[in-house]
Order: C-alpha cells, then sequence, then structure tokens
C-alpha cells in the first residue's frame, strides 16, 4: 500500500493494458489484472488508463464497488489532485443548447401531469441519460402502443353515488398502499441523476408506495435498502444469472434485507435492440451487481447490451420451482405477455404476474399489458382461476386514469417506469415527489366521477374495451404528443 501522495505524473505511467491505474474520487486503483474480467470489457477501462475517471465511473457503479471486488492491495493511495489536470472535453453543441434549457427550465410548479416531465426531462438531459431511459425496441411501435392503448378504452362511468368519502388504498402481494401503483424497476438511475435509485426511494416512502429495485441499479442493493423508512415495501426484480449460485446469493441477501417480493423478470431473455441508445455509442460499464459475468462485450451496442451479458437465456418454466426452494419471498413473473402464460403461472404457483412488454423495449409490436389484460380477465374468471394470483401491468401508464382503466379490468397495482425517471432527472425528489402527488390527486378525481369510493368498487362494467384490440382506431394523442412542443414555457416551445 502506498502512503505518500500520489502525483498525476506518477499515474500517468499507468496507461497501458500491461500496467492500468485509475483515479476514481482523488484515490489511484490498479484495475491491471481486472482489465480481462469487467463486465463492460477492458476497452472502456483503457480509455482511462493513467487519467481520473471519476466522472465516467460515477453513474453507473454503485459507490462501494471498489471496495466489494477490487483487491485492498490494488488501492495505491490519495493522489494529489492539485497535479491532476482536468482535460478539455471537446465542445459537444447539444451540450450547449442543454445548458440553456437548463437554465431556462420550467418551474416545478408548471409540470401539471406525467408528460410534463417528459418534455421537460428530454432537453435538460444528458444525451446518453435520455437515449437510454426513452428509448424503446425498433421502431418503437409497442414503445407507443403501450400509452395509445389506453386510449381506446373508454369509461361507462356511475352516477348519483355517495363519493364524498374517496378511499384509493389497497394491498398488493399483502402490502398496504396508498394508492395501487409502484415504482418498478428500470436500470441506471444515476444516469438520470447523480443521487440514483435512492431519489425514488424517498419519493416511495414519502407516498406509502412500493418500490421494485432494479439488478442494475446504479446504487448498490444496500444503499437502496438503507435508504428504506422502516414501514416502506421494496420488492426485488431479478434478471436471472447462468451462475445460479450468484442470483441464489443476490435472493438471499434481498430476503434478508427485508424485501417482501421477488420479480423475476422474464421478457428478457436479451435485452431488446434501443437504437436511441445504441446511437450515442454508450461506452460506460454495466453495473457491479453481476460483475461476475465478465465475457467480453460488444460496447457498440449502447448501454444495454453493455450491461446484460450476464443474463441466462435458457431460464424456462422448468426452473420457477427452484425458486420457491431459495426464498420465502412471493414470487412474481414480470413481463409475461399471453394468456397461456398467465395460465401456466397460475399451474407452477407463482404469486403474481406483471404482465408487460418491458416498457417497449424488448419485443417491438408486442401488445400493451392493458390489452392482454382486458383478453386475460375473462379466460381466467371462466376457469376460476382469477384469484389464483394477483396481476400486475405496466407500460405506458401517464395517467390516473389508466390506473383506473387497469383495475377496472382486475389488475391488483400497476407499474410505472419512465415518468418517475424523467421527474427525478429533471427535478430530483421534489420532481418525484410532484409526479406522485399528481397522480394521487388525479387518481381521487377519476374515482369520485366513475361513481367509485373505494378500490373494491372498480369493476370491468365501468369500462368499454370493445375497441382495445382494433388497433386501427389511431386517436389523436394530441397531449402526448404535444409534450415534444409543451405549452409549460416559451422557452421549450418547437423553435
Ligand atoms: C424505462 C426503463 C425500463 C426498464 C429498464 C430501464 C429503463 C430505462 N430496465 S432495462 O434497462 O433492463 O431495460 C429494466 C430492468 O433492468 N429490469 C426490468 O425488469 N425491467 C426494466 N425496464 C422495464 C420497466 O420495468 C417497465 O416494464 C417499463 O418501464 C414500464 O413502462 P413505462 O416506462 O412506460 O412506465
Amino acid at each position: 500500500m502506498v502512503n505518500s501522495l500520489l502525483t498525476s505524473d506518477e499515474i500517468a505511467k499507468h496507461n497501458s493494458a500491461a500496467s492500468c491505474w485509475v483515479i476514481i474520487h482523488g484515490k489511484a486503483y490498479d484495475v491491471t489484472d481486472f482489465l480481462p474480467e469487467h463486465p463492460g470489457g477492458s476497452k472502456i477501462i483503457l480509455k482511462y488508463a493513467g487519467k481520473d475517471a471519476t466522472e465516467e465511473f460515477d453513474p453507473i457503479h454503485p459507490p462501494d464497488t471498489l471496495d466489494k471486488y477490487l483487491d485492498r492491495s490494488k488501492h495505491m493511495g490519495e493522489v494529489d489532485m492539485s497535479t491532476v489536470t482536468v482535460e478539455a472535453k471537446a465542445v459537444d453543441p447539444l451540450e450547449s443548447e442543454r445548458q440553456e434549457n437548463i437554465k431556462n427550465k420550467p418551474a416545478l410548479e408548471q409540470c401539471y401531469n406525467l408528460l410534463d416531465f417528459e418534455a421537460v426531462a428530454k432537453r435538460v438531459m444528458k444525451k446518453t441519460a435520455w437515449a437510454y431511459y426513452s428509448s424503446g425496441a425498433d421502431d418503437e411501435i409497442t414503445l407507443r402502443e403501450n400509452h395509445s392503448a389506453f386510449h381506446r378504452i373508454w369509461f361507462r362511468p356511475k352516477v348519483l353515488v355517495d363519493v364524498e368519502k374517496i378511499d384509493m388504498s389497497t394491498t398488493m402481494l399483502g402490502a398496504k398502499v396508498s394508492i395501487p401503483f409502484y415504482v418498478t424497476a428500470t436500470a441506471l438511475g444515476k444516469l438520470g441523476h447523480h443521487e440514483g435509485e435512492v431519489v425514488l426511494t424517498r419519493a416511495a416512502a414519502k407516498h406509502n408506495v412500493v418500490q421494485m429495485i432494479p439488478t442494475l441499479a446504479s446504487c448498490a442493493f444496500d444503499e437502496i435498502v438503507d435508504a428504506r423508512e422502516d414501514t416502506q415495501v421494496q420488492w426485488l426484480q431479478l434478471y436471472v444469472n447462468k451462475n445460479r449460485a450468484i442470483t441464489k446469493g443476490i435472493v438471499e441477501h434481498a430476503e434478508r434485507r427485508g424485501c417482501k417480493a421477488l420479480f423475476i423478470t422474464v421478457d428478457a431473455p436479451q435485452l431488446g435492440r434501443r437504437e436511441k441508445d445504441m446511437r450515442v455509442k454508450f461506452d460506460d460499464n454495466g453495473t457491479s451487481v453481476q460483475s461476475t459475468s465478465g465475457e467480453a462485450l460488444d460496447r457498440s451496442q449502447g448501454a444495454a447490451r453493455a450491461i446484460s451479458s450476464f443474463i441466462d437465456p435458457s431460464l424456462s418454466w422448468k426452473d420457477i420451482p427452484w425458486f420457491r426452494t431459495i426464498t420465502k419471498m412471493k414470487i412474481v413473473l414480470k413481463g409475461v405477455q399471453r394468456v397461456e402464460d398467465v395460465i401456466k403461472a397460475c399451474e407452477v404457483g407463482v404469486d403474481g404476474v406483471v404482465l408487460s412488454n418491458h416498457g417497449g423495449r424488448q419485443l417491438d409490436t408486442a401488445p400493451s399489458g392493458i390489452e392482454i389484460l382486458a383478453a386475460t380477465m375473462p379466460v381466467l374468471k371462466e376457469k376460476g382461476l382469477d384469484k389464483k394470483l394477483e396481476i400486475f401491468i405496466d407500460g405506458g401508464i401517464r395517467r390516473a386514469s389508466d390506473i383506473v382503466k387497469a383495475l377496472c379490468l382486475g389488475a391488483k397495482g400497476v407499474g410505472i417506469g419512465r415518468p418517475f425517471l424523467y421527474a427525478m432527472s429533471a427535478y430530483g425528489l421534489p420532481g418525484v415527489d410532484r409526479a406522485m402527488q399528481l397522480l394521487k390527486d388525479e387518481m381521487e378525481m377519476n374515482m369520485r366521477l366513475i361513481g367509485a369510493p373505494a378500490i373494491a368498487d372498480l369493476n370491468d362494467t365501468m369500462v368499454d374495451t370493445r375497441a382495445v384490440a382494433l388497433h386501427s382506431t389511431p386517436i389523436e394523442d394530441a397531449l402526448s404528443l404535444g409534450a415534444y412542443d409543451p405549452l409549460i414555457a416559451p422557452a421549450f416551445r418547437s423553435k
């Protein structure tokens, strides 16, 4: 262990695969031996060999990554940062426009719905972050369909019902919640906000909303759990690793740390082709959570490919009973997309399914969760299976009226992804807090206007789903399209 302060000249000597040191937060690390093991490949590290890599390291890696995975003997000591010169970055024309947008950012109070956050986030986020969060697979048809499918379902409201008192509370997998939505798992939270997923944890605590912790979080799993308030419920989202011992360790640790349910993601044996993400040639690394995978990766495929090589594409129905042997947590399959698989899920005895296409990021032209739900529930009822498991949906939920439609059709609750990422990226914790409060205000109004004082009063007679499968009836989705030219601030009107 070297004790005296290291200078940048000394570190600059270690700038090759033969001897590779990097500076992270004012400390020098010898990562030579780690190069071949790095999930993101060696190229990205060699780009910063002999230099300060802190800025690129932070959005992707939990802070405890080096302590957890790099032997102490490779921690070379403190650096005299006065000797480190910050390299002038090539001026990115988009960056100066982004800085201008940040300066003209609308006040948080000017965001009246979840799409307003998207409009602001699009203009103030770094392009790599926007590309990763916003992208869908291929032509992004399912990405758009997830939102527009809700516009093909119409309400059949009841009148003259006493709706003075509205109770939005319910339970999801046994957890009492104040409103039937949860923060779904979305990877790489630090791309959008330097604190990452813990911002979502804090907002969820304030609103008594469940948070699903992603396998591919930027924050360390324990950091997210430590940020939880005592009565707050967290679930774990799991990408199953080819190395089942790693998966077993992650699941057992999550249960020890108090997670209440395990959501096994089943729609991503390979991550989809998200071309916006690929275009920005994401050249950062994956997270440390699965850092023992190590296969060399094709880094030109954007963040998605860079962080998912460990996922086991051989996972199949025969593997599901094994999970019962390693945990007592509730088990839910996330990413089921047809009623036949919901029936199989009943047969293997899981506690729930999420009808989801991964936010349109996987198989393009897969149907929306709400359309699958509308087709599934009548079949389950006919077979007497509708109470066998809890059904959730996610994808494209941007209004409380979308939540109400899902509950009328039999969902227990809904997952929301991008809107909270955009609110966090544009306004931090206050943004996510406002987004959740807006949904609560909308939910109370919607329940009052549909004639349902409590969640139990919502049922399928209150919706008309005849058009939901008729994809040829495009609704002029002005607001969502208009979200890209919002009226919320002249500065953001399209030029
Ligand atoms: C937006 C987003 C979604 C991701 C997501 C990352 C982002 C940025 N990631 S991903 O990198 O692998 O694709 C995950 C993930 O880690 N695991 C997962 O199960 N779903 C992942 N999803 C899907 C997510 O859980 C929901 O299914 C989806 O976000 C719901 O759609 P909305 O965004 O429209 O609410």
